[in-house]
């Protein structure tokens, strides 16, 4: 077992190569959870299982034909047990792992690998400045929504990023609110539950704070904002231009593009 985090959202991390190690019938909701606790287990915002493609039961179905393509499958799993289709901070994280486990060679990482998720095939890569990337793909609306938090109702935009996410912009100093409940929101919008991210605007278009509290792990402090490009106004630019923006949270930034 490894441990380590993608801007501090932190994941106990499990090779197993042929899927031999950890299959569904151990790794159970019941021990994600305690390996998450961070009291009585290694503490985690979630579990990522490194496994080949070909030993996830579901990897066909949620890969279709890119299943050939993806040696790799992130095996999400929430804190409470819960499984994600794609988690923006861990997949880098996985790269990471596998690099570190020796299952995959870094240099051949630049260009980019395929890896597969519950949220359809990703591209993941390494820099040579010791960083990593992820193409998170297309942020796509389904809807407006609002979420009741902190004793404020915010109203915002319904995204998938292969996960659900609530995006919502505020003047509220988000670093300033206490986020510890738990989101009030429309089962009917959110029938899985959603991550939801609550947005100051620091500079149009370049630069976010955000506070996120993540589906299935609670109040925390950054994701990979949904949409990957901030918005700069109540929805993001369907083909708005193209750029750098930054985000940061509490401790941590981040480069989007
Ligand atoms: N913080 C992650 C999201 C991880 C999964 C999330 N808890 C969910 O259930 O969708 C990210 O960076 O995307």
């Amino acid at each position: 077992m490894l441990v380590g985090h993608g801007t501090e959202n932190d994941f106990v991390v499990l090779p197993d190569p042929d899927g031999s190690l950890w299959p569904d019938d151990r790794l159970d909701a019941a021990l994600v959870r305690r390996l998450c606790d961070r009291r009585a287990g290694l503490g985690g915002d979630g579990v990522l299982r490194l496994v080949r493609s070909v030993h996830v039961p579901d990897a066909a179905a949620v890969l279709g034909g890119h299943l050939g393509s993806c040696e790799w499958f992130m095996d999400h799993r929430n804190a409470d047990g819960t499984t994600a289709e794609m988690c923006g901070n861990g997949i880098r994280l996985f790269l990471h792992a596998l690099v570190g486990e020796g299952l995959l060679d870094r240099a051949t990482c630049e260009a980019g690998v395929l890896v597969g998720t519950r949220g359809g095939p990703r591209r993941v890569g390494a820099t040579a400045d010791g960083n990593y990337w992820v193409d998170m793909g297309p942020a796509r609306e389904f809807g407006a929504g609002e979420t009741r938090l902190a004793g404020r109702t915010f109203g915002g935009i319904a995204v998938s990023m292969g996960n659900p996410h609530l995006a919502c912009l505020t003047d509220a100093a988000v670093d300033t609110l206490d986020l510890t409940g738990t989101p009030e929101v429309d089962a009917v919008l959110f029938p899985d539950g959603v991550n939801v991210e609550l947005v100051n605007v620091v500079e149009p278009g370049a630069h976010v704070r955000l506070r996120v509290v993540e589906r299935g792990v609670g109040r925390r402090g950054p994701a990979a904002p949904a949409p990957a490009r901030p918005p700069t106004r109540r929805s993001p630019p369907r083909d708005g231009p193209r750029g750098r923006s930054s985000w940061t949270s509490p401790g941590v930034a981040c480069r989007c593009r």
